[in-house]
């Protein structure tokens, strides 16, 4: 039994730029501007900073527009929990920050790693209680460009030991993308998984010749290819039957798992820890999703190293989870901290240290 907590909640904002824009057909994510947050259980009662004894759990709430809450919508929720971790306890602040998604995530996350740290366990055996996992299979993500930038990102990938790559489409026109798609796979040959994620941005007789064409050019994974209240046109481009899922990401968190089960309107469905409020809720869809034959797979939103690494720890705790879009790190120009994560070989090295296995990110900055 661990003693009595006596928790405080800290803290800070920081913001990320990457290295490049990303465009996407929802608009251009430019820098990542959210809140790190550290839990410390001090053991010893009036304590006043993690000393001897202490236990500290990181979380990270990362805000998007059209994905989770504002950041100042977060940073209130943030200080919600703060104010109800020391009057009450973890219910109570998980309670404070309940529909502020990005704010329960990082409360969430400190939450666990604190308890997993306390149990000497690696966060995602914490997680889903399954055995121990070496690796998680990870895409690489390429924003739009032109068929020529689009064949060399690819490529770059590749030579940097991706198997499967993710190209964001629906800025251009169908055909423009399509001849993307085509010089990529020209350029790669057919032993690279190719995915694209239109974001939105076609109508049912757009995404319809794009999911013909990217059928013949072996894509595996077409994402979002209509807006997310589409449930029947994503079910419709489904019964085309062109050999390319269909994922939605987007559709989720307008949907929710049972209406797009019943809607027959996805193989493969998206979770993004950040937008579900948390890795552990992400855990439990990504249980319910498996149950219903739908598949489930793990991607950040362009995170700092404490949520994208929770995101790793998730991904590791869903049984024969497919490539996941956890190679974002390399999008940002700073983070965090030090990168626990090692990617090699199209795979993410999943952290076998305790908990999350951030290292001091506190101190690091
Ligand atoms: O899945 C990936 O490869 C990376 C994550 C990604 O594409 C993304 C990142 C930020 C916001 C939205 C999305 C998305 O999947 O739509
Ligand atoms: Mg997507």
């Amino acid at each position: 039994m661990s003693p009595p907590e006596d928790l405080e909640l800290e803290y800070r904002s920081f913001s990320l730029p990457l290295a490049e824009p990303l465009e996407t057909a929802d608009g251009t994510i430019e820098s990542r501007d959210g809140f790190l947050v550290r839990l410390v259980d001090d053991g010893a009662p009036g304590g006043t900073g993690p000393g001897d004894g202490s236990v500290v759990g990181y979380g990270e709430a990362t805000p998007l527009s059209g994905w989770t809450e504002s950041r100042e919508g977060c940073q209130r929720a943030l200080e919600r929990a703060r104010d109800a971790i020391r009057s009450g306890g973890p219910s109570e602040a998980l309670e404070a920050v309940d529909r502020q998604v990005a704010a329960r995530h990082a409360l969430a996350l400190a939450l666990a790693d604190l308890q997993a740290t306390r149990e000497s366990t690696p966060l995602y055996r914490y997680l889903g209680q399954g055995p121990m996992v070496g690796r998680v299979p990870i895409n690489a993500t390429i924003g739009d460009g032109s068929p020529a930038e689009t064949a060399d990102a690819v490529r770059t990938a590749v030579d940097r030991g991706f198997d499967c790559c993710k190209l964001k489409v629906g800025l251009r026109s169908v055909d423009a993308d399509i001849e993307r798609v085509r010089r990529v796979r020209e350029t790669v040959g057919d032993g690279v998984e190719l995915r694209a994620d239109a974001n939105e941005a076609w109508t049912y007789e757009e995404a319809r010749s794009a999911i013909d064409a990217f059928g013949d050019l072996g894509l595996s994974i077409l994402e979002q290819p209509l807006p997310a209240g589409a449930l029947e046109g994503h079910a419709a481009l489904r019964d085309l039957r062109t050999g390319v899922s269909v994922a939605l990401d987007e559709g989720l968190l307008e949907h929710g798992v049972d209406a797009i089960c019943d809607a027959e309107a996805a193989d493969v469905v998206v979770l993004k820890p950040m937008a579900l409020g948390g890795i552990d809720v992400a855990r439990k869809v990504a249980a319910w999703l498996t149950e219903l034959d739908i598949t489930p797979l793990v991607t950040t939103t362009i995170d700092g190293v404490v949520a994208r690494t929770g995101a790793v720890h998730l991904a590791a705790a869903i049984p024969d989870v497919p490539a996941c879009g956890l190679a974002t790190g390399d999008l940002l120009a700073t983070d965090l901290g030090r990168d626990p994560v090692l990617f090699e070989k199209g795979s993410a090295v999943v952290p076998q240290a305790k908990g999350l296995g951030v290292g001091d990110v506190w101190g690091e900055r």
